[in-house]
């Protein structure tokens, strides 16, 4: 297939890499100058564990100079690039294209839905983790899937064969309507562990080693379902705690991407998480005080992140 990658970071520099790697024509779109020089001088440096640490050829450009017609563009900048990036990369959008974000947080569709008819897009949810060490360089350390649909519900014969063509690349994916609901549980289990990790600037281990902060992050996800529960979504309520619960036990080390945001100085995806479900639940006269207090703390945090 030819697959454009839009946002070239951890995550879209692991999915474009391993594409690469099974002979998938790819081209990265990024905006980042050192990461665009050091993947065209040396190639994209990837460490996935059991492959080691190998280097991939592939095409990286900026977003308006993208030179492919593609199959599909996988989206995968962060929440607030989203527009910013597809209209920089306009020219590289065309009505045969299938147009999919497996970015985290809501109201993804509908920033993408500005920009591309409904019939294109694809919308879903991912698991697997990624890291970038630096310019050039991306890192994941553990395994996870894909879980996606077509936005507007309908089958879609280029959406089965971007899952087919992920599973190949060791990114195990499947074509599920259920993939609605399962946006709103990562962003359950997002606004719970992301914002706990963000606000105590501690890793997932440490929030699991407290019980009271384990606690905490349960009821924030907790909440965050009756809203998803409000809207008529079919949530998997003892799934999504098994799942907190076992990232609270094995993720020991990790930092979330919304810590790591508030590391590097860059804002973080709090309005699309916690704030989007608070826009929700708004909207139903739902009270969620947990989610709301750590939206207010993760934002007093974030604006002291981007004075320094
Ligand atoms: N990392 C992870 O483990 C996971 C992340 N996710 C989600 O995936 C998405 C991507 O995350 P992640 O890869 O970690 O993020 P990164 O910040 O690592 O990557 C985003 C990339 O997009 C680039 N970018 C910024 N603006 C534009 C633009 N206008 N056009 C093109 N590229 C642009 C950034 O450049 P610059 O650095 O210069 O800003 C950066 O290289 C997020 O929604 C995240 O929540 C989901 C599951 C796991
Ligand atoms: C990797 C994972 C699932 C952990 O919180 C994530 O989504 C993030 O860091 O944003």
């Amino acid at each position: 297939m030819r697959i454009t990658v839009l946002g070239a970071g951890a995550m879209g520099s692991l999915f474009g890499g391993l594409l690469a790697e099974q002979g998938h024509a790819v081209e990265l779109l990024d905006v980042n100058p050192a990461h665009i020089e050091q993947v065209q001088a040396r190639g994209l440096t990837l460490e996935t564990d059991g492959r080691g640490r190998r280097a991939v050829r592939l095409s990286i450009a900026r977003p308006e100079a993208a030179g492919m017609k593609a199959d599909c563009l996988i989206i995968f900048t962060k929440t607030l690039h989203t527009a910013d990036a597809l209209k920089a990369a306009r020219g590289a959008l065309h009505d045969d294209m299938l147009v999919l974000t497996l970015q985290n947080g809501l109201g993804n569709v509908e920033k993408v839905a500005e920009l591309v008819p409904l019939s294109q897009i694809a919308v879903g949810v991912t698991t697997v983790p990624a890291d970038m060490v630096g310019p050039g360089h991306v890192h994941s350390h553990g395994e996870g899937h894909v879980r996606m649909t077509m936005a507007n519900g309908q089958h879609s014969d280029r959406l089965v064969s971007l899952a087919q063509a992920l599973t190949g690349a060791g990114l195990p994916s499947t074509v599920d309507p259920s993939a609605q609901a399962a946006v709103w549980q990562k962003v359950a289990f997002n606004a719970a562990l992301n914002t706990v990790c963000a606000v105590g600037d501690c890793t997932v281990g440490q929030v699991g080693e407290r019980a009271e902060a384990r606690s905490l992050a349960h009821r924030i996800a907790a909440e965050v379902l009756t809203v998803a529960r409000a809207r008529g979504l079919q949530v998997d309520e003892a799934g999504l705690h098994a799942t907190l619960d076992h990232a609270l036990d094995h993720h020991v080390h990790h930092k979330p991407s919304m810590l790591q945001d508030l590391l590097a100085g860059r804002p973080t995806e709090i309005d699309a998480i916690n704030g989007a479900v608070l826009r929700a639940a708004r909207e139903l006269g739902m009270p969620v005080p947990c989610t709301e207090a750590l939206d207010a703390l993760v934002r007093l945090r974030e604006q002291r992140a981007l004075a320094h």
